[in-house]
């Protein structure tokens, strides 16, 4: 399958920018005086760091204040084993990076499953303990720190000098830009970049939302550990000072004011507060006529002045004089498309609701509702507003379980599963308010559909290792797109399209699953007269290869000219089922539904 997204041709020298920077970051060293070595050493430990916050904090929402903690256990893993054992550093680094993923592990399982303002809190929590186990426990040096830390030898050169270790330093920089960007344009990446305000679509559509967050914490955590390795042969000397919650807070500076999800904004963020620092913390005891963190002071009004101004920091300030980056043609050619699913028999049964109740408090949703859905039917969902549909369709799916009843898939009970177990055995399902990932291309949001498709995970990912299947998994995605009729948005946010068409998007996102049951919530509200027509072609469509749809809409011309079938609920509970002609002649139906209007 092939698809031909909107090529625009970027200008060369925008594309030249990355190999402008690594051939100047090349003769630095060479040209530029001891002081600004050090100044872009500290930089580059710095931005390593605020790399992990990128992906942590601004890609994944998970805000952190301990990312300094885990720069110490590099740091404080090095400086011991090295000093007290002799240990080899580069050995140091294997077990610093070992020790720093089982303490994110720890930390990660009892603290992301804190929420809103906890998280933060939580972390705090451990940064602070952190930092004083570094300065209470004897055999770590207690505040006076630990020295004597032996240089690095690469290829048997020892790093001596600030010069000489800025390519190691700008090499570990470089390496961990290639592997977020890597890791976040994959399957794994769309199940990151889903984790900030869309978990419960993408729980829906088969992502393991839990363990996503997990995975950045850690890779988090192991960049802040690489960075504290370094900075520990660099200055060959450690003690706690530098990995308190204060310098916690300035990596989330670093990371904000730069551009909290962008990668280079990591690098910006680093460089510009860590200059600013230098310059402020000359300049303003002598402006102020006392010595004193007075810079910590102006870094909190920048920040606020920034959110205030462009919330997403200040790349994507800088990125307006750039010509746009054009939107790269990435769906390609591939010779083996992803396995489908085997067709299940058309009038075999796929779904059956059997006594569904569902309460909030006291109030009861859904009572006692019953309902079958067979594989090659259309079954049209209808009542009045907080009827109970959009409840009913959150428990068959798992969004939000049923509080008592029976559901059974493909003669599977799956009430008691969660959704994105019951995304994996063929059921897939948009919302009633549309839930796309707004700032992301209508591609990749489809291709989110397709998660369960591809098996690959984050370490392929972050290696692309994976590029065969991330192939076929945009490709999928770009057919169900140009399958429902939106292939010229391709590559547009999906939150710059109108609301209809928006639906559509999640459609084609469902139908990207290869489902056997579709459940649609309002699939044509906000569409006009074609697009109606369209949609309902299109579902005709799916009807015939086999796939069972259940759809709750309100347009009732839509409906009827749809449906095989009609289920009409009132008040939580069925009022009438049957064929659409036989239901809007039903006088209950008539009466409560459609207000007595033939
Ligand atoms: N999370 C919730 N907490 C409390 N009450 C809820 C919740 N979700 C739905 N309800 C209530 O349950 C009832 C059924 O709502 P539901 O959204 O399922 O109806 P609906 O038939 O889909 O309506 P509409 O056609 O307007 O979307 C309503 O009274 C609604 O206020």
């Amino acid at each position: 399958m092939s698809a031909s997204p909107r090529l625009q041709l970027s200008p060369p020298w925008v594309k030249a920018l990355p190999l402008i920077g690594i051939a100047l970051l090349a003769v630095a060293p060479l040209l530029l005086p001891e002081f600004t070595v050090t100044l872009l050493n500290y930089i580059g430990l710095y931005a390593i760091v605020a790399m992990g916050l990128v992906l942590l904090t601004g890609v994944g929402g998970l805000t952190s204040f301990g990312q300094a903690a885990f720069v110490g256990l590099g740091a404080y893993t090095t400086a011991t084993l090295t000093t007290t054992y002799g240990v080899s550093p580069w050995l140091t680094l294997l077990v610093g990076l070992a020790l720093t993923a089982l303490v994110a592990l720890a930390l990660g399982f009892i603290t992301l499953r804190l929420s809103g303002h906890y998280l933060p809190l939580g972390t705090i929590a451990w940064g602070i303990s952190l930092y004083y186990l570094f300065g209470n426990v004897e055999f770590l040096g207690g505040h006076t720190g630990i020295s004597g830390i032996p240089t690095l030898g690469v290829f048997g050169f020892e790093l001596h000098s600030g010069r000489e270790f800025f390519y190691l330093i700008w090499l570990a920089v470089l390496g961990v830009v290639v592997l977020t960007r890597n890791l976040l344009d994959s399957r794994s990446g769309r199940a990151i970049r889903a984790l900030k305000g869309g978990s419960l679509m993408a729980e829906a559509m088969g992502v393991n939302t839990p363990r996503a967050k997990i995975v950045i914490f850690t890779v988090a955590a192991l960049y802040a550990c690489l960075s504290g390795w370094l900075y520990a042969h660099l200055q060959r000397f450690v003690n706690p000072t530098p990995f308190s919650l204060t310098q916690g807070i300035e990596y989330l500076f670093m990371a904000v004011i730069g551009g909290v999800a962008h990668v280079w904004g990591a690098l910006l963020g680093a460089g510009l507060i860590t200059i600013l620092k230098q310059w402020l913390q000359d300049w303003l005891p002598q402006l102020l006529g006392q010595s004193g963190n007075f810079e910590i002071i102006f870094f909190g009004l920048m920040m606020i002045f920034i959110l205030h101004r462009s919330r997403d920091g200040l790349w994507p300030i800088l990125l307006r004089f750039v010509p746009q980056a054009p939107a790269a043609q990435r769906v390609t050619t591939v010779g083996q498309p992803l396995a489908r699913r085997p067709v299940v028999e058309r009038g075999q049964e796929l779904l059956s609701v059997r006594e569904a109740t569902k309460r909030f408090g006291g109030l009861v949703a859904n009572n006692q509702m019953s309902l079958d859905v067979r594989a090659g039917e259309v079954v049209a969902l209808i009542g009045p507003n907080g009827a109970g549909k959009s409840t009913l369709f959150n428990g068959i799916s798992g969004v939000d379980p049923l509080t008592s009843g029976e559901i059974t898939f493909r003669g599977e009970r799956v009430e008691r599963l969660p959704s994105r177990e019951i995304a994996r055995r063929g059921m897939s399902r948009t919302f009633q308010h549309v839930r796309l990932l707004s700032g992301m291309s209508v591609l990749d949001n489809v291709a989110i559909g397709a998660h369960l498709r591809g098996d690959r995970g984050y370490l392929p990912a972050a290696l692309h290792l994976e590029r065969d299947e991330e192939a076929r998994l945009l490709a999928e995605a770009a057919y169900q797109i140009e399958r429902c009729g939106l292939a010229e948005h391709l590559n547009d946010a999906a939150g710059s399209l109108p609301l209809g068409k928006q639906r559509i998007v999640e459609i084609a996102r469902a139908l990207a699953a290869d489902p056997c049951l579709l459940l649609l919530d309002e699939p044509a509200a906000g569409l006009r007269y074609f697009e109606k027509q369209a949609l309902a072609e299109l579902l005709r469509r799916l009807r015939d290869e086999g796939i069972g749809v259940l759809l709750v809409e309100h347009d009732m011309d839509f409906v009827m000219g749809l449906a095989d079938r009609v289920v009409v609920m009132e008040f939580g509970e069925k009022l009438a089922e049957g064929l659409p002609e036989d239901v809007q002649r039903n006088p209950a139906v008539l009466e409560a539904y459609l207000g007595g209007v033939e």
